[in-house]
């Protein structure tokens, strides 16, 4: 195989026999090669991933080395964290063909901006955490709203409660939050002890992406270099198609963790503007609520009702369709939260009570009885599923 710029082409697209091909320290895992099988490309030699994101140039890491290579012409423009096929142009110089299909990705909507608009900051998250520091923990509806955008983006939440140290604070705030994550997994974690950080890397699948989340001051930098500390050192050197054979060294975006998976600090995404005071989702739909309130009838469904101003002004245009229908999606998925959250209350009462019943000396199956008694006795129509 002819190796005109430089580099060595170790997979082809036509080769998907034994070879992992791609670049197994970013995450490149057998669900990402059948992904890549799932979308062939003629022409393409090589399988990447977008390490950083720079005006001009991406870094890349194609099979095991990582590159500077320009922006494709055609195809989409490719953000951190996209898999991207890449081939010899003409000139016989690596560049990107095409950008995959994305699993996952986080994007800042503005309020007023159509979804077409919405700015894609990163791609291909397995999960985002969301980070609650304990002397900062953040309210109920903030993180509520926090965990929509999260599931939203199509990697699965992550509650990440920090700064665990601080005892002071810590079992009252550790307590509300799990009850307020509706569900979603929870780990408690200090840097400043290096407590719960490798509980924290078991939730992330193996060869996984997390990106952290979190409103500034909350600790992510701290456990971001608590988790980089065991970085692996990646040894390939930098070469961009432009500048042949001079190395260079880089800061990633993309940072392979020692464990296989993979961290994911891109600045622009932190904050993600979901805490930024001006553009928060809590005031994403002020107008809209505003509009509602001011219906002839204060419990209007605003499905036809007489002096219903959110009618008038879907009928007017001056509330545009779209941006009702994304207002009663959040609407539907906060409810869903809401009772996913109930369901959540109602088994951590449960457990809470077995463990008085049992720390009390009774046994754990004369406390199950008397649950299911007192479930009947309440009305509860289940007792033949209980065991
Ligand atoms: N006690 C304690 N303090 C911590 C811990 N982690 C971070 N801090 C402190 O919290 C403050 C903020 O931490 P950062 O890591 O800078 O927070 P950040 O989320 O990166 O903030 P931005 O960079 O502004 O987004 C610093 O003063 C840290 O020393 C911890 O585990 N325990
Ligand atoms: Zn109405």
């Amino acid at each position: 195989m002819t190796n005109p710029s430089g580099f060595s082409l170790t997979s082809s697209a036509t080769d998907n026999s034994s070879d992992p091909g791609g670049p197994v320290a970013y995450g490149y895992t057998p669900a990402v090669a059948r992904h890549f099988a799932a979308h062939p490309l003629p022409g393409a030699t090589g399988r990447g991933r977008v390490v950083r994101v720079d005006r001009n140039l991406l870094l890349v890491a194609v099979d095991n080395q990582l590159l500077h290579l320009p922006y494709p012409l055609a195809g989409g423009i490719p953000v951190t964290g996209d898999w991207v096929w890449t081939g010899p142009n003409r000139a016989g110089e690596c560049q990107i063909l095409a950008v995959l299909p994305r699993l996952s990705e986080l994007s800042r909507k503005r309020a007023f901006e159509d979804s077409s608009a919405a700015q894609v900051l990163a791609a291909n998250m397995d999960v985002v955490g969301v980070v609650v520091p304990v002397d900062r923990p953040l309210t109920h509806n903030r993180l509520e709203r926090t965990l929509v955008a999260a599931w939203d983006s199509g990697a699965t939440p992550l509650v990440i409660i920090t700064k665990a140290d601080l005892a002071a604070v810590a079992d009252d705030v550790v307590g509300k939050v799990i009850l307020q994550a509706a569900g979603v997994e929870v780990v408690t974690t200090s840097a400043e002890n290096g407590d719960g950080i490798d509980e924290l890397l078991q939730h992330i699948p193996p060869g996984g992406t997390i990106v952290l989340l979190g409103p500034s001051g909350a600790g992510k930098s701290t456990l971001i270099n608590a988790l980089v500390g065991r970085e692996v050192q990646h040894t390939g050197a930098v070469r961009s198609g432009d500048f042949k054979g001079k190395h260079t060294t880089t800061s990633r975006e993309l940072v392979p963790l020692a464990n296989g998976t993979v961290l994911m600090d891109t600045p622009g995404v932190r904050g993600f503007g979901l805490f930024d005071a001006e553009d928060g989702m809590e005031d994403m739909f002020g107008d809209v609520e505003e509009l509602a309130a001011g219906c002839r009838f204060s419990d209007c469904s605003h499905q036809g009702e007489p002096g219903c101003a959110v009618q008038e002004a879907l009928a007017d245009g001056s509330l545009p369709e779209r941006r009702w229908h994304s207002y009663l999606k959040l609407q539907r998925e906060l409810a869903a939260l809401a009772r996913r959250s109930s369901v959540a209350a109602q088994r951590a009462y449960h457990r809470e009570w077995h463990q008085k019943v049992v720390s009390a000396g009774k046994s754990q199956r004369w406390a199950e009885r008397d649950l299911a008694e007192r479930q009947d006795r309440a009305g509860g129509k289940d007792r033949k599923r209980r065991r």
